[in-house]
């Protein structure tokens, strides 16, 4: 890894939650510190209800921390307004979630273009960088399909192209593969290595399969609301 790769998109520091459900209040983040280089491929793992994606909702700015601090690219985002979350989340995070959240009135091309527009990209560009991005998932004939005349793999490819559309520094993905079969999850976490590889797109997957977890250059266990060490 070289000097410029050594340099951190993601720096959460002392991070705490707690649910409030009337009366009742459950931390369930103990202070979490997690920082991840430019570049990297990170899987967090833990049993289920550890804490895994309520972290990566607060690590993604959709959701808030009682106490602690999130940067993105060396930006705080907390504290920043709505609107400038909104902005930094569109220019430096991509999102895939298990299920896949497309337009379904929208074509794939349109699904992926969409950012982009979003962000001001006149139209003619953003369909040409989405059509490149689709025919780089391998689905370059399937551009004018919506989400409902494509297959489970294929939506989570296009969801993949559409994190990855304002090529953004870091991705965040909660459990991407949790309702595909296990041929199509093999794909798609091969093509996560991939393009990790190829653009040099950080990468911080939620799983809870261990066997996809290894791919990745580094896996950070969670238990109980925070880190721990392999075996702890
Ligand atoms: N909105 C909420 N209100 C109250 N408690 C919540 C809320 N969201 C999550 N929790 C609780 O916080 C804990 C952590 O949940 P979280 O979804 O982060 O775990 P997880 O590790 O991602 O689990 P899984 O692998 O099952 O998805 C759980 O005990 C859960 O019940």
């Amino acid at each position: 890894m070289n000097e410029i790769n050594a340099q951190p998109v993601l720096v959460a520091k002392e991070i705490y939650k707690t649910y409030q459900d009337g009366n009742q209040s459950t931390e369930v983040l103990h202070g979490v510190d997690f920082e991840v280089n430019a570049g990297e491929a990170v899987a967090i793992v833990g049993s289920s209800g550890s804490g895994k994606s309520t972290l990566l909702h607060i690590l993604g700015g959709l959701d808030e921390a009682n106490k602690g601090t999130v940067s993105i690219d060396g930006q705080a985002i907390d504290g920043l307004s709505s609107k400038q979350l909104a902005g930094l989340r569109n220019q430096k995070l991509g999102f895939i979630y298990q299920f896949h959240h497309l337009l379904g009135e929208f074509s794939a091309i349109e699904n992926v273009a969409m950012p982009l527009l979003i962000a001001g990209m006149a139209k003619k560009t953003a369909m040409q960088k989405a059509q490149a991005l689709l025919e780089r998932v391998g689905l370059g004939h399937r551009l004018k399909h919506r989400p409902s005349e494509l297959s489970g793999g294929e939506r989570q490819r296009t969801a993949i192209a559409r994190a990855l559309v304002n090529e953004p520094s870091l991705v965040l993905a909660d459990e991407p593969t949790g309702n595909l079969d296990s041929q199509s999850t093999e794909s798609i976490y091969q093509l996560i290595l991939e393009l990790n590889r190829d653009l040099n797109t950080a990468f911080v997957v939620v799983t809870h399969d261990l066997a996809l977890a290894a791919k990745f250059a580094r896996q950070a266990y969670m238990q109980d609301g925070n880190f721990v060490s392999k075996g702890e």
